[in-house]
């Protein structure tokens, strides 16, 4: 289905329609830092950063946000949504520095006559006289027609109407919005070749929503349609269930459509972690490029592929988005998974320590538990019975504290090559107390780094278990590596500790 490359401007607007998802508030500096990313790392062509009138909060975020755009040389690139009443949108943006407005227009003729309670040339004018304040202003002007979609079903010659209108005038892009996601793409190529026909040479910028799922492949029958312009957001943020996510839209587009972007995909992913951390919103593990699992075989035979002549590898190489391809441990590893593992920690196993090792992780997987490659060296040494793993570090005793309307405290002793250590600590919690002691005699003591804790999970192992048992998985960061490592108890601290522990003979081997 590869065309012609056809080059496709990519409007963000996860800091206006992705603020819009239940829950998401970004205070200014994060809008700022976002912004940055969007526009210098992921070079987004445009960026859409909240709605007129919001709130003072909104104000000073659009306002910094554009004082440091002009410094780049970057404002035309900033736009606000803002409403058909007079001058007070316009005043509002103009006095942020922002340099267009997103003009909320009403696209059907229910909006129109139900929610402003206007006759449709009523309503015309009210938008020419907000257009005409605006070339006063020199500010550039965009209109969405809102509920466009329905607009199209119901009322096609109110859009027509208020299309040929509105064209004489100065506004540069037509934006589409299926603001209520009930568009399948049939339906999206059928309205936008109606569109491109009647209008073939105005700018049309498509807004999809994903209430049924579709958001992505409406965009993509846009493309097909002759659509110029896109609306995403990072990790599908927006209200509801969300937009389109840029991530997945960059990649189809590339791939199926050869089309040309301007976005560094080698960025996505660390700037959607940076939008999930912000948002609080979690990206669910099999979101496609950016969610935790999708560059991870899980089967052995697909491993085995790999191995043989990467028969399992697609276009879409992790390398591209800057991760790596990983092989799960657990039941359905073979050989081929854990050789893959072993080849990453530089390790090497004869065929019958080989049949061993596969047989524990199997074994471990059977009873629903997780198996990270840090744990393999542990497996190896359990199962071999020889001292694979160093362990030059033990936990020999410790003393944690939890009372009322004190700080937590962590007392340790702890041996490190052949040598006792102790050393107490207050912290925010037991675990943190228990962390702040070891780093003491890390730091302070031995003069060593001690590594970043970057993630901490809690769970109860997959699929939930009867014994109560807690599964801790911390992610740290020690110079260029980052690695997990797991503890598994009954009680959360020491299964927390358990984790540590590994972690404190892992970095021993670096
Ligand atoms: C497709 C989208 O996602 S559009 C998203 C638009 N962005 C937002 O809504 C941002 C968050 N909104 C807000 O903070 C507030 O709603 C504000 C500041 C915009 C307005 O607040 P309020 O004055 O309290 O009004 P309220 O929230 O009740 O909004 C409804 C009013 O907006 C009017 N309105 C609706 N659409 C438009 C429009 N396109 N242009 C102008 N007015 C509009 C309604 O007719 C209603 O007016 P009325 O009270 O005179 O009947």
């Amino acid at each position: 289905m590869k065309n012609n490359h056809p080059k496709i401007e990519i409007m963000d607007t996860t800091l206006r329609d992705g603020e819009q998802t239940s829950g998401v508030s970004f205070v200014p500096h994060e809008k700022l830092m976002i912004a940055r990313l969007l526009l210098e790392d992921l070079k987004v062509d445009r960026v859409e950063v909240a709605s007129a009138r919001v709130s003072e909060g909104e104000f000073n975020a659009v306002k910094m946000i554009c004082d440091w755009a002009a410094r780049r040389n970057l404002l035309q690139k900033v736009e606000v949504l803002g409403f058909v009443d007079g001058h007070t949108s316009l005043d509002w943006i103009h006095a942020t520095g922002c340099r267009v407005i997103n003009l909320l227009c009403k696209g059907s003729e229910k909006h129109c006559t139900y929610q402003l309670q206007k006759a449709p040339d009523e309503h015309i004018q009210d938008i020419i006289a907000v257009v005409d304040y605006a070339n006063e202003l020199d500010i550039e002007v965009n209109v969405y027609l809102e509920d466009w979609s329905n607009g199209m079903k119901d009322s096609p010659e109110y859009v027509f109407h208020l299309i040929d209108t509105l064209k004489e005038t100065t506004i540069k892009r037509f934006m589409l919005p299926d603001t209520l996601g009930i568009l399948n793409p049939l339906q999206v190529i059928e309205f936008m070749r109606k569109m491109k026909k009647r209008y073939p040479d105005t700018h049309f910028d498509f807004h999809a929503h994903n209430d049924y799922d579709l958001a992505v492949s409406n965009v993509l029958a846009a493309v097909l349609s002759g659509v110029k312009g896109l609306h995403t957001t990072i990790n599908g943020l927006g209200e509801r269930a969300g937009n389109a996510p840029l991530a997945s839209v960059q990649a189809i587009l590339k791939d199926h459509f050869n089309a040309i972007t301007a976005i560094d995909e080698s960025r996505l992913n660390d700037v959607s972690r940076v939008v999930e951390s912000y948002s609080g919103i979690l990206i669910p593990a099999n979101k496609p490029i950016v969610g935790e699992n999708v560059f991870t075989q899980v089967a052995g035979i697909h491993a085995d592929g790999d191995n043989k002549s990467n028969l399992y590898c697609n276009d879409l190489l992790p390398e591209r988005f800057g991760r790596v391809r990983e092989y799960a441990l657990g039941k359905t590893s073979g050989k081929a998974n854990i050789r893959k593992n072993l080849e990453r920690l530089g390790l090497d196993l004869d065929e019958e320590s080989m049949r061993k090792v596969t047989e524990r992780i199997i074994e471990l997987g059977d009873k629903k538990e997780l198996v990270t490659q840090e744990d393999l060296p542990y497996i190896i040494s359990d199962v071999l019975k020889h001292d694979g793993m160093n362990n030059k570090v033990k936990l020999k005793s410790y003393f944690v504290t939890l009372a009322h309307g004190l700080k937590p405290m962590a007392t340790l002793s702890i041996e490190i090559d052949g040598q006792v250590y102790e050393e107490s600590s207050s912290g925010d919690g037991q675990y943190d107390a228990f962390v702040r002691a070891l780093r003491k005699i890390y730091k302070l003591t031995l003069g060593r780094k001690f590594p970043m804790l970057i993630n901490y999970a809690v769970s109860i192992p997959p699929g939930g278990r009867t014994d109560a048992f807690v599964q801790t998985v911390i992610t740290w960061s020690f110079g260029e590596k980052v690695f997990r490592t797991r503890g598994l108890d009954a009680d959360q601290t020491e299964a927390a500790i358990k984790a540590t522990i590994k972690m404190l003979n892992i970095i021993e081997e670096y």
